[in-house]
């Protein structure tokens, strides 16, 4: 809010006097104009670091005699300096310093003439002083004519009608605030400054009331009510919302229902039309209705900022604010936990997600200390008047985060050794580059977290999205599930949540190249998956007692095939063709339409060549809850399989851990990742093309790289192909995400890589070594191998005949890919002759006996009784 009028307060008096506008007052008008003499800078900075927040504070700095001293008084928020014709030759070559904070002031030794040519093509403003003949003034600024800057009018004779004046030709009048008062009735020999500042607002109401906003300190509106020149000196005298009521008169708000306000300022529109009412709602809130506003509930920070407050004033027991509140140390790890995950969130999801997190933690951290968010914001629009900028640069440890050594130099000079290099950014000196450790010389516990995979929300917080979108589809079925593609799909023309076979051939529409290339991958993958059936196995342990066991299809399946970042129709290939192999009576695919509703064409192929019997048209946690429960049209499927993201494993394990659900799933198959070993024996354009085959999938992503006793030049040879390739690849960003949190590990021998390897637990392990089969054996823990040179990764994942959804995130460790184990249960049968019950009888009875289970025992006597009597 610009100022209507300045009134002038000494500052060396001010918080003492007693006359005309008291100190709060002055801060509902919202500015004040102060001079400041040449020895009075450091009292005018303190006035300022009091008053900031109060106060917009105009100076009059002709005595100040430093130009550094005026930009000490501009950087502590001073809005704006009335200066001479030298300080503003001196101001206006401040870099960074906006000339609309200073204005020129006309005096005796500058001519109308001088002004004009120092004010011209600037925003700097003509302050006028001690002026006598108003007529005078008002001549001057109608000859200036064309875009005026702001004009500011001191009258040596400040009568209500020449203030008026100055008003009315649109220059803002200074004036002592000694000279005015909130309450004219009782001090007639003072000027009233309702009056004044609302001289020049404009009503178009036939009633003659001005339109008033009520907002909030931080600006959210809070409703609209009516002003009139009598309620508006009611509110600067009494300090509270006053307003006119257009039936009622006057109105106090909160008079009745308690639900007071404090008056904090006032100020008006740009075309002063509109006045605004800045106020500090008390008791339940603005509405009539008892909501913070007329338009509803607060929404985001204020909201926190209120649910904050409550918790702090009574929070339940056990709540989790409650606990942040009563341990400090736990909030500084929160903060400091979230500001890193941010630091290292790359897309535009994940940056909001995690600056959300960091914001509730450092609100929590504010309301603890009994700060407000006005207050932080006042902050900021302190610092943004800041002319004196600070360069920005890293402080301590972590200035030492920034520092990057020079790859290329030190492995010139070490020539065959290659050096460690842990920083922790992906790009290095603007390359695409991993981080370096050498086994032999960095501890144990810098490697294994170096190793870790990056860091992934915190299954808190994805519980907390995945449960109540569970819920939903559970409570509304189909209608919740296109709700939920509405909304992370956008595709808001979809109407109905599932695709039924026999699928239209116009939905398979496909070139010849891809249609050989899927029949290919499919024949492969369908061979490689028969050769899995086990046959039904039959074993006499004993004589008479023969045991076998035979599987059957699991009769319902439901596939996910991700479609986030990327479509993958391989996984429908890598799911849906061992599903059929295995002979399981329905399956359902899901996947997420694109954005028009529709499903990739090479989906729907699959989907047709494999017999599914439907595709659901959704991603995400509500797919999967869709397959877990069914809904009016999605199948319930008793088994659900398939990688994804975050939400999808969520929810995954979600269903699976509900018994109402009767569902099982795969295995945790989460963001891509990739091992490769590499000797000298490897060529360096493969291992970057396989490391940058995984990193491309997503930012979350991870490639490892061992390097089996290289020399500098090898590992370099390897770490120029990895940049030169990845940017080359239209996927670039995402590489330089990915890569960001992979590294590479320096290790002696293959020993010692393998061991490595098998405490990473790798989705895929490649092993570009010399005698590369040999080393198979020593594979512990890998989801899926590719041996040799002329295997690179992405064979597995289209069309060798291996599956490609595989544990990711060490869980190789437990659990195989998918395979056609996957798809069938082993179903075991005995059967006995009466020799074989007399041959194991004693056994299972004796061992009854000793569990104390009398019926398990005698299953057996009263057999061998019947035997003994012939009766059997
Ligand atoms: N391990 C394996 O075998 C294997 C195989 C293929 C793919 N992958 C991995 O699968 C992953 C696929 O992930 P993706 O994201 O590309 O596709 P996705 O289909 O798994 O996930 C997309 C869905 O996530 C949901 N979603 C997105 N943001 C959300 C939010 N804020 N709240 C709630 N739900 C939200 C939406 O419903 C969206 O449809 C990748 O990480 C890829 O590397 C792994
Ligand atoms: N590499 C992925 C499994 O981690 C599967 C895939 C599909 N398309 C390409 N790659
Ligand atoms: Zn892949």
């Amino acid at each position: 809010m610009s100022a209507t009028i300045l009134p002038q307060v000494d500052i060396a008096t001010y918080a003492t006097s007693t006359q005309g506008l008291s100190l709060q007052q002055l801060s509902f008008i919202g500015s004040v104009f102060t001079k400041v003499g040449a020895n009075q800078v450091e009292d005018a900075l303190s006035f300022l670091r009091q008053t900031f927040a109060r106060f917009n504070t105009y100076i009059d700095v002709h005595s100040v005699p430093s130009v550094e001293e005026v930009l000490s008084l501009l950087d502590a928020g001073a809005v704006k300096v009335f200066v001479t014709l030298q300080q503003l030759e001196q101001l206006k070559s401040v870099k960074n310093l906006d000339l609309d904070r200073v204005a020129v002031t006309v005096s005796d030794e500058s001519t109308r003439e001088d002004i004009i040519n120092a004010v011209a093509g600037t925003t700097v403003g003509v302050y006028a002083e001690a002026v006598a003949d108003i007529e005078l003034v008002e001549a001057w600024l109608k000859e200036y004519g064309g875009e005026r800057p702001p004009v500011f009018i001191s009258l040596s004779k400040a009568t209500e009608e020449n203030l008026l004046k100055v008003m009315n030709s649109g220059a803002v009048p200074v004036i002592s605030a000694e000279r005015l008062t909130v309450n004219p009735e009782a001090d007639p020999q003072r000027i009233d400054i309702a009056k004044l500042l609302i001289a020049n607002v404009e009503s178009d109401r036939v009633d003659g009331l001005f339109p008033t906003l009520v907002t909030d300190e931080r600006g959210i509106a809070l409703g609209l009510v009516y002003s009139s020149e009598k309620s508006v000196s009611e509110s600067l005298r009494t300090g509270a919302g006053v307003y006119q009521s257009r039936k009622r008169g006057l109105w106090y708000k909160g008079a009745t229902s308690g639900d007071t306000q404090e008056l904090i300022k006032i100020g008006f529109d740009c075309d002063q039309d509109c006045v605004r009412f800045v106020v500090r709602q008390k008791g339940k809130g603005f509405c009539h209705l008892s909501t913070a506003t007329c338009f509803g509930e607060y929404s985001g920070l204020s909201r926190l900022q209120q649910t904050l407050q409550k918790r702090k004033a009574s929070a339940p027991e056990g709540s989790y604010t409650a606990r942040l509140y009563n341990d400090p140390k736990l909030l500084q790890a929160k903060i400091m936990e979230e500001a890193n995950e941010l630091c290292e969130a790359t897309t535009k999801e994940d940056v909001a997600w995690e600056a959300a997190d960091l914001l509730y933690f450092a609100l929590t951290k504010c309301v603890a200390a009994g700060v407000t968010l006005e207050e932080v914001e006042q902050n900021l629009d302190a610092k943004n008047l800041k002319v004196k900028r600070r360069k920005g640069d890293a402080k301590g440890p972590w200035a030492a985060k920034l520092s990057v050594s020079a790859p290329q130099d030190e492995v010139k000079e070490a020539a065959s050794v290659p050096k460690a290099r842990s920083d922790p950014a992906g790009t290095i000196d603007g390359r695409i580059e991993m981080r370096r450790f050498n086994t032999a010389t960095e501890p144990n516990s810098v490697i294994q977290e170096a190793l870790k995979r990056p860091s992934q929300r915190s299954s808190e917080k994805i519980m907390g999205i995945v449960n109540p979108i569970i819920a939903d589809i559970r409570a509304r079925g189909d209608a919740a599930v296109l709700e939920y593609t509405h909304k992370f799909e956008k595709a808001t023309s979809l109407t109905s949540p599932v695709l039924k076979a026999p699928f239209q051939q116009a939905l398979m529409n496909l070139s010849p190249e891809t249609i050989a290339a899927i029949d290919t991958s499919f024949e492969n993958i369908r061979r490689f998956h028969a050769a899995q059936a086990d046959k039904p196995l039959t074993v006499e342990t004993m004589p008479g007692v023969v045991c076998s066991r035979f599987s059957r299809p699991i009769e319902r399946v439901g596939l996910y095939v991700p479609g986030g970042t990327a479509v993958l129709p391989s996984t429908a290939l890598m799911l849906g063709v061992p599903a059929m192999v295995a002979g399981c009576k329905t399956i359902v695919i899901a996947s997420p339409p694109r954005a028009d509703g529709s499903i990739t064409p090479e989906i729907v192929y699959v989907a047709h060549k494999v017999g599914a019997q439907s595709i659901v048209l959704a991603g995400g946690a509500q797919a999967v809850a869709a397959m877990a429960y069914g809904t009016e049209s999605v199948s319930k499927v008793d088994k659900i399989l398939g990688p994804g993201n975050q939400f999808v494993t969520a929810a995954k394990m979600v269903v699976a851990n509900d018994t109402s659900a009767g569902v099982s799933i795969d295995m945790p198959a989460g963001p891509s990742e990739v091992l490769v070993i590499a000797d000298k024996t490897a060529n360096p354009a493969f291992v970057a093309s396989d490391l940058l085959s995984q990193a491309e999938h997503g930012v979350d992503s991870q490639v490892v790289l061992i390097a089996v006793d290289l020399t500098a030049e090898q590992l370099q040879s390897i770490e120029n192909e990895v940049d030169r390739q990845a940017n080359a690849l239209p996927r670039v960003d995402i590489v330089r995400g990915a890569i960001s949190h992979s590294v590479t590990l320096l290790v002696k021998d293959i020993k010692e890589a393998m061991e490595y390897s098998n405490l990473y637990a790798p989705e895929h392990l490649i092993l570009q070594v010399h005698e590369p089969e040999k080393i198979v054996e020593l594979v512990q823990n890998a989801g899926s191998v590719f041996v040799g040179p002329w295997t690179p990764e992405s064979v597995g994942d289209y069309s060798a005949g291996v599956n490609h959804s595989l544990p990711t995130y060490g869980y190789a460790k437990q659990y195989s890919g998918v395979n056609l184990g996957s798809y069938v249960k082993h179903i075991t049968s005995s059967n006995l002759s009466p020799e074989g019950l007399k041959n194991i009888g004693s056994a299972v009875m004796q061992l009854a006996k000793v569990e104390e289970l009398e019926a398990h025992r005698r299953a057996v006597s009263i057999r061998l009784e019947h035997m003994e009597k012939g009766t059997g």
